[in-house]
C-alpha cells in the first residue's frame, strides 16, 4: 500500500484544507499524520512542544509519517516541518508529493486565523515565517513532485491546479 499524494507544505499553505477536497474529488481517503500524533499522544501538538520538547515531537512525526507512508492508500497530510528530516525526505522520494507554497504575507495571515500553532506563536511571527520558509523552501522542493503556489488561488481552485498538475 501506498499513498497516491502526499501533501506538503509550511503552516497555512492549506495542506490539511486541500488533501480533505483533492480527497473528497477523487474519491479517496484522507489522512493527516498532525492528526495521527494528537490522536497517539493523546494531547494537542501544542502540549507536547511545551512538555516534551521540539525533538521529541520530530521523532514522533518521522515515525508516523513512516507508518502513514505505508499503511494509508489516498491522499496522506504531512505537518509542515516533517521535510526537516533527511529520513522522512528519502522516503518520500518513491511518492508523488504535493507541495503546496504560500507566501510570508498570507501564510501569517491564514495562521493568525486558525489553531495554535507553537512555533508561530512568538512575539514576531512574520519573521518567524519568513525565516522557517528560508530554511524549509529547499527542503519542500527536494521532495516536490509538483508545487502549487497558493497565495492567490481559493482552496477549490488549488484543489484543481493539483489534480491538473498530478495529470488525474
Ligand atoms: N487557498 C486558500 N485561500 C484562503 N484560505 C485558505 C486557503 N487554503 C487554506 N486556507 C485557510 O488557511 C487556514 C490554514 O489552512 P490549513 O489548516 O489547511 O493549513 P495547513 O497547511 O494544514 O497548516 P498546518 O501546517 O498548520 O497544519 C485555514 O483557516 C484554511 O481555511
Ligand atoms: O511547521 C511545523 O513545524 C509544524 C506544522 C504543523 O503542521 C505541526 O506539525 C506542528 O505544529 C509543527
Ligand atoms: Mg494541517
Amino acid at each position: 500500500m501506498s499513498p497516491k499524494f502526499v501533501v506538503v507544505g509550511p503552516p497555512g499553505a492549506g495542506k490539511t484544507t486541500i488533501s480533505e477536497m483533492l480527497a473528497a474529488r477523487l474519491g479517496l481517503p484522507f489522512r493527516d499524520v498532525d492528526a495521527d500524533i494528537v490522536a497517539l499522544a493523546g494531547k494537542p501538538i501544542s502540549d507536547i512542544f511545551t512538555d516534551d520538547g521540539e525533538p521529541v515531537f520530530r521523532a514522533m512525526e518521522e515515525e508516523a509519517v513512516a507508518k502513514a507512508l505505508v499503511e494509508h492508500e489516498g491522499v496522506l497530510a504531512l505537518g509542515g516541518g516533517a521535510v526537516l528530516s533527511a529520513t522522512t525526505r528519502e522516503r518520500l522520494r518513491e511518492h508523488t508529493v504535493v507541495f503546496l507554497n504560500v507566501g510570508m504575507a498570507e501564510g501569517v495571515r491564514r495562521t493568525g486565523l486558525s489553531s495554535a500553532r507553537p512555533l508561530l506563536s512568538g512575539v514576531n511571527p512574520r519573521a518567524t515565517f519568513k525565516a522557517l520558509l528560508d530554511a524549509r523552501l529547499p527542503l519542500y522542493r527536494e521532495v516536490a513532485t509538483i508545487e502549487v503556489a497558493t497565495d492567490a488561488l481559493e482552496p477549490e481552485q488549488v484543489t484543481d491546479a493539483v489534480i491538473k498538475g498530478v495529470g488525474e
